[in-house]
């Protein structure tokens, strides 16, 4: 569900919302989008949220969509979420209140006190726990253990530099997972699903990581295979596992603890990435600016001039050369102009002072006769 606010982000004279089959955009959470085959109507997906394993991105990007992803938005749900599982993983919480609950009888208060001492948990202070992926909510997760008097080892070889501003320098930092895994007593993964993450805490991790660990997957499916860790479980290696991730492995187990993928879904979260999704699309329609794109370069250009002119294309030599060489030729001079290129792709802006409706659709087609032109917009300001 997308939070009413995001959608209140559109003004109804300018959008129709839910009114077509071949929309100009998408605004989604996690539906699988691999099985949909959206059309090269969809100028743009943004998803409200973090993951976008949901979405073919290579599709996305040789279509000409621009796919945005809203991030931070849900990260402190998941903390928080985070610091709940541990606390429920190493105090019998649930069984106590199960217990506590079917007691009757006058002396009610009387059985709690003597029944408490079957239902002793340890404490979070003065363990370890690693932290995989330091971005949004990892960078967050690090920061509440410590808070809780926990020693922490976070790992991550990509982090940015905006992530590593937000880390105190008390968190070190390991150079190998297998360090965090020996030396942990509770490891929890924030890393994206992708091709290289999938399977990344697998059979071989399981066997170097601490014996008795807790290991917590608020990720995905995928990046923890399912299968090594009942293996794990089985063998006395891992004492629990907690996921938001569910499987039929792992029904009727004691030692799996299952959320059923709630790590983002609060009030607050589902408002922050609705909105954040709804604004940032409507920026990309309106002014052609991308900012949190995950297939597509950072491109901001103030829209000053009357109109302008936006291209999707190929990252090869000479694009810039080519299109400007047309509107010289078309005796259209231009204003203001930004080339960004991201991987294959590239995207161009340029600003002009008004054309005729049929002198643009002639330039239209000039621009899309260039063999590694994917997607030509015109906006007007
Ligand atoms: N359970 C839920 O409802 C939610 C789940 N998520 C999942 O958590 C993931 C992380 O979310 P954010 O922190 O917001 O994303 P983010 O993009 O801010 O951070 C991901 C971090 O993982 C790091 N990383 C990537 N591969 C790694 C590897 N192999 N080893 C160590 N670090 C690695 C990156 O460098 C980056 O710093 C999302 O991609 C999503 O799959 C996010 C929000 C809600
Ligand atoms: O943001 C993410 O990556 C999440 O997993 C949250 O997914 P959701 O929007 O709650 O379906």
């Amino acid at each position: 569900m997308i939070a009413q606010e995001g959608l209140n982000v559109f003004p109804k004279e300018t959008y129709k919302l839910n009114e077509t089959d071949k929309p100009d955009a998408l605004l989604i959470r996690s539906q699988d989008m691999h099985k949909t085959h959206f059309g090269t109507s969809v100028l743009a997906i943004a998803r409200a949220g973090a993951g976008v394993n949901n979405i073919p991105l290579i599709e996305a990007s040789s279509n000409g969509t621009v796919v945005f992803n809203t991030p931070g938005s849900n990260a402190n749900a998941v903390k928080e979420l985070i610091v709940a599982m541990l606390l429920i993983s190493t105090r019998p919480i649930f069984s106590s209140i199960t217990w506590a609950k079917k007691l009757n009888g006058a002396d009610v208060s009387l059985q709690t006190e003597k029944g408490k001492n079957h239902f002793a948990g340890t404490e979070l202070k003065g363990k370890t726990i690693g932290v995989i992926g330091l971005g949004a909510v990892g960078s967050r997760v690090a920061r509440a253990a410590s808070d809780l008097g926990m020693h922490v080892i976070g790992y991550d070889p990509y982090i940015s530099v905006e992530h590593a501003w937000r880390l105190s320098n008390d968190i070190p930092r390991a150079g190998e997972l297998a360090d965090v895994l020996r030396s942990s007593d509770y490891v929890t993964v924030h890393i994206p699903y992708t091709e290289e993450n999938k399977d990344l805490i697998s059979e071989e991790e399981l066997q170097q990581i601490k014996k008795g660990a807790i290991l917590l997957n608020y990720s995905r499916w995928g990046i923890v295979n399912e299968n090594a860790v009942i293996k794990a479980l089985d063998s006395g290696k891992l004492k629990k596992y907690l996921t938001d991730f569910s499987s039929n492995k792992f029904i009727d187990r004691d030692d799996v603890i299952v959320t059923p993928h709630i790590g983002g879904t609060t009030i607050e979260a589902e408002v922050c990435g609705a909105k954040m999704a709804a604004q940032t699309l409507r920026k990309y329609l309106e002014t052609g600016n991308i900012v949190n794109s995950v297939n597509f370069p950072t491109v901001e250009m103030d829209f000053i001039s009357e109109l302008r002119i936006t291209l999707i294309h190929q990252n090869v030599p000479n694009m810039v050369g080519r299109i400007t060489t047309i509107l010289a030729n078309d005796e259209i001079n231009i204003d203001n102009m930004i080339n960004r290129s991201r991987d294959k792709i590239a995207y161009t802006m340029i600003d002009t002072a008004a054309i005729s409706e049929d002198k643009l659709d002639e330039l239209r087609q000039e621009l899309l006769a260039i063999p590694e032109v994917i997607r030509v917009r015109t906006l007007n300001k």
